[in-house]
């Protein structure tokens, strides 16, 4: 366009006339971008369809954008695409420091987490003891089951993090809508014309739908964390043109964020720990030490069971789960410029963005950096041991700024409780040690992809826990 910034190229290599950059994207959108970074350099426009971005690939100069104010976080606008918000969020900005505040009171900060990592803890010693229970009861607690690591994943953490979070509601009425709409969740991005969705799509937007009534009808459960409490309370307090439908889709919304890249997330870590003998090693000798053994079967109301403090002694194991997230996490972060504006890159330019331009950034850029990440291909389960992972420069599988992900130090907590419950409770064993999954391309860029297809395994739960 003649009014854009000449001095920022058009990354010519995998455009296709009309569609720019579509289908080189949805082959590999990493490799894309890697060679473009190449060579373009430090700032290149790319396009997906009618959709045009200026890509940043540094870290640091991305840093610089997200902390000046002509460019703007469009998480309304976002979810009025992906979750069917209505427009009336744009007229009422008054909400996001109201929810952003509870995200500091309760998923950001110590205090505030404790109780809702402690219920999350307990949901999974009952849901892993009602299973090995019921299996007795049938007498095939010995027996090998077979299932798939995604699968495992997904039934592992589904229930537990969903009852910590939101109470004690139906979660297999929600499981059937949440897996549906999950696995088209990407397409919700494009904008398609609105039929594409009616005609294409039409059991994921039902799936959507649903989930939404089904929070209306769930407006008070049992055993819900002050989060959640909290949050419904900021909602009602906005009830003068907050109507219940709009309530459903927003905690759809969370609803999502809080198990769609969590549950691959759990997937990873077991695929890259379980198969690396020294991180195992090193893993269960920690998890000896800092992780009391209660035995499942006389776990009851009054255990004790693993507090956040314990789990945060477990220093391989964090450092193994930050590692494989650099491997797997790789979100793209965008910003849309709301006024005519400057910002200098590291290489000394300076370049122009015009208003309504859209900047991105892309995790998975500076996460195979060799400069940043040496051997950045290989998993290295110690390579973030005594690092805090957030200050580490170019780690960022979380985002960053002030849309960065709330929910990381809970993700955190759930994925090693997961980890660390199948080393302490269960025998497994890979059906085929070689095979190596590829993520699904098509969710690659929306945070943690899930693999392209299951990786079977069999397990048992150990006849004795002590
Ligand atoms: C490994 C698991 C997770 C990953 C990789 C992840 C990643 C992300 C990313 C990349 C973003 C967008 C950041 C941006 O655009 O700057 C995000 C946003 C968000 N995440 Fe997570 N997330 C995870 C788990 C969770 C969990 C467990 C929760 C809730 C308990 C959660 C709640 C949210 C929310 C509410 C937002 C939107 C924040 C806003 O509106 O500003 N996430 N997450």
């Amino acid at each position: 366009k003649p009014d854009e910034d000449s001095s920022i190229p058009y990354a010519k290599y995998g455009s296709y006339p009309i569609i720019g950059h579509l289908i080189a994207f949805t082959r590999n959108r990493t490799k894309v971008l890697l060679e473009c970074h190449r060579r373009y350099g430090a700032c290149f426009r790319i396009r997906l369809a009618n959709q045009r971005f200026i890509m940043i690939p540094s870290h640091a100069d991305w840093m610089a954008i997200v902390k000046n104010s002509s460019f703007k976080f469009t998480g309304t606008e976002l979810g009025i695409e992906i979750f069917g918000f209505s427009s009336v969020f744009l007229d009422h900005p008054e909400l996001d420091p109201d929810t952003h505040r509870l995200y500091v009171q309760h998923l950001k900060n110590r205090d505030g987490l404790h109780p809702m990592v402690v219920e999350f803890v307990r949901r999974m010693y009952e849901a892993m003891r009602n299973e090995k229970v019921s299996l007795e009861k049938n007498h095939s607690a010995s027996k090998w089951i077979s299932t798939g690591l995604l699968e495992f994943s997904h039934r592992m953490l589904f229930r537990p993090s969903t009852v910590a979070l939101f109470g004690d509601i139906d979660t297999a009425a929600l499981e059937q809508h949440f897996r549906l709409f999950d696995n088209k969740f990407h397409y919700f991005f494009i904008p398609f014309p609105k039929w594409v969705y009616s005609y294409f799509l039409r059991k994921e937007l039902n799936a959507r739908s649903s989930l939404g009534k089904s929070w209306q009808n769930n407006c008070d459960p049992n055993n819900a964390s002050n989060f959640y409490r909290d949050r419904l309370a900021v909602y009602e307090s906005h009830s003068d043109w907050l109507p219940k439908e709009e309530i459903g889709k927003l905690v759809t919304a969370f609803f999502w964020a809080s198990l769609g890249n969590t549950i691959p997330a759990v997937f990873w870590s077991l695929f890259y720990i379980l198969r690396d003998p020294k991180a195992l090693q090193h893993i269960q000798q920690e998890m000896d030490v800092h992780l009391p053994f209660i035995s499942l079967d006389e776990a009851d109301s009054s255990t004790a069971y693993w507090t956040p403090e314990q789990i945060d002694s477990c220093m391989y194991l964090e450092s193994a789960i930050n590692e494989t997230i650099r491997l797997v996490g790789a979100p793209f972060m965008l910003r849309k410029c709301c006024r005519d504006a400057q910002t200098s890159l590291e290489d000394g330019r300076q370049i122009n963005i015009k208003a309504g331009e859209n900047l991105a950034w892309y995790a998975g850029v500076s996460h195979f950096d060799e400069n940043l990440f040496p051997r950045a291909n290989e998993f290295i389960f110690d390579r973030f041991l005594n690092k805090k992972a957030e200050s580490v420069p170019g780690y960022m599988p979380f985002g960053g700024g002030k849309s960065i992900c709330p929910g990381r130090f809970f993700a955190r907590y759930e994925i090693k409780t997961c980890v660390a419950m199948l080393l302490r409770y269960m025998e497994y064993q890979f059906k085929d040690m070689k095979a190596v999954p590829k993520q699904k391309l098509t969710r690659v860029g929306f945070g943690i992809a899930p693999p392209d297809h299951d990786v079977p395994i069999v397990y048992r739960y150990r006849v004795c826990s002590h």
